[in-house]
């Protein structure tokens, strides 16, 4: 491999990475972009591997040696301090990160998102370690925009919606709506590492990632997950357009989303693993704000492109209504609106994304299209047993 240098003509130098939650959906992208374009090492931490065993067998890919997986729960294993010495930078990912959990386990989403990550941030404090933590678009809530009357001239005023890392108010929904336990446990999780930062020094870079999708995200209920389980919006849409039933919009589908391709995403997250003066010691959005749609609208779109990549006809109904409380059950809320501002990731790392909103839901619906129909089609045709 040539030399590769970083955004200010350095060389950069060979890293050992300690990535926990490498099994997931970024994990899994963020493994198989540093195996196939960076000479790093990784060492990939995780309850599951399911998702990046096309990385790790067989022996004479090309990497091998390069990326280590290590089976272990963050909760309860005395590994994890010794890999984490082990490594120049820590990356943390792991956590319960489906809307579907916040309001229905509460307690697991406080302690997945805070008490869980507390060793990690103290243990790339006391060892000098530079941490890359994974936090949400959701620390930042409702927007004020949401609070103006519906006819108000300012909620067309971008002061009232754009999502700012500086400057914007982190807007949760009262305590009895469970929803937000995850963004406020989050919240407090970036204010320890800031405060690890300032106090002590911790070299520390925080993503607040925007509705990242792309292949591999979540599960599909009943074939490679629960089937009674509730993944996130793609991997819905996905199943019902799999099975052919009408996509479930969640009180009337009016919330508005930014979606960004994974692949464009995991381009900032490798800028920030390789240009850290750059990169430590701020918070980043990454996302993309030309994607923005309304989740009706995103159904709209995916049922059209589903039946591009598929060659099946639309449903004569393609879309059914239902209440947030029959979907997620008491105390769920929403987030009306998320566009992120993309000023501090522009100045400091000169990125941008790239995919239209069409393009990603293409190449990602002929994936789901590919991995799953077959699968479907046999768990349909087979009897069920009773
Ligand atoms: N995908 C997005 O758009 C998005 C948006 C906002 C925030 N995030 C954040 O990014 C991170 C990764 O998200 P993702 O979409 O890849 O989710 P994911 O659920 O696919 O990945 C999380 C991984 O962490 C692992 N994990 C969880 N608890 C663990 C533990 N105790 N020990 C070991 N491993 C554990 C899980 O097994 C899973 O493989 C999360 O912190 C999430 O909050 C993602
Ligand atoms: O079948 C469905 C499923 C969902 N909705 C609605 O879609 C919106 C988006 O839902 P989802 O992708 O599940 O999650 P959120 O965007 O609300 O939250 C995530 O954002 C980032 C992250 O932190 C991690 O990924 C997570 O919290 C929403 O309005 C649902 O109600 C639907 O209509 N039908």
């Amino acid at each position: 491999m040539a030399t590769r240098t970083d955004l200010d003509g350095r060389p950069i130098k060979l890293m050992t990475i300690c990535m926990i939650g490498a099994g997931g959906f970024i994990g899994s992208h963020l493994c198989e972009k540093l195996m196939s374009e960076t000479p790093h090492k990784v060492l990939a931490l995780d309850v599951y591997n399911d998702k990046i065993k096309h990385l790790l067998e067989p022996d004479s890919l090309p990497w091998a040696g390069r990326i280590q997986f290590h089976r272990l729960n963050i909760k309860h294993d005395s590994r994890l301090e010794g890999l984490i010495k082990m490594a120049d930078l820590v990356i943390n990912l792991a956590a319960i990160c489906t809307p579907a959990d916040y309001n229905t386990r509460p307690l697991d989403t406080i302690y997945s998102n805070f008490i869980d990550a507390l060793p990690v941030v103290k243990y790339c404090s006391e060892n000098n370690k530079r941490l890359i933590h994974f936090s949400t678009c959701e620390v930042y809530g409702k927007t004020i925009g949401s609070f103006l009357p519906k006819d108000s001239p300012l909620r067309q005023d971008p002061a009232y919606y754009v999502l700012k890392e500086d400057t914007s108010p982190c807007i949760f929904g009262s305590i009895e709506k469970q929803r937000w336990s995850y963004a406020c446990a989050k919240q407090l999780i970036e204010r320890l590492i800031y405060a690890e930062g300032a106090e002590n020094g911790l070299e520390f870079t925080i993503v607040r990632p925007f509705n990242w999708i792309g292949p591999r995200m979540d599960f599909i209920p009943g074939i490679d997950g629960p089937s009674e389980g509730v993944p996130r919006v793609l991997a819905c849409f996905s199943n019902n357009l799999l099975r052919r039933e009408p996509l479930k919009l969640v009180d009337g589908g009016e919330s508005q989303r930014t979606f960004i391709y994974i692949k464009d995403a995991i381009e900032a997250v490798l800028l920030m693993i390789e240009n850290p003066d750059r990169a430590n010691g701020h918070i980043f959005n990454v996302g993309n704000p030309n994607n923005e749609v309304t989740v009706r609208q995103l159904a709209e779109m995916m049922t059209k492109v589903y039946a591009k990549v598929s060659g099946e006809t639309v449903l004569e109904s393609p879309t059914v209504d239902v209440s947030s409380k029959e979907f997620y059950g008491e105390g769920y809320d929403d987030s009306d609106k998320r566009i992120p501002d993309m000023t501090i990731i522009n100045k400091q790392l000169g990125w941008n994304p790239k995919t239209s909103l069409w393009d990603l839901l293409e190449s990602t619906l002929t994936y789901q299209h590919r991995t799953y129909a077959e699968a479907i089609k046999k768990s349909i045709a087979k009897p069920s047993a009773s």
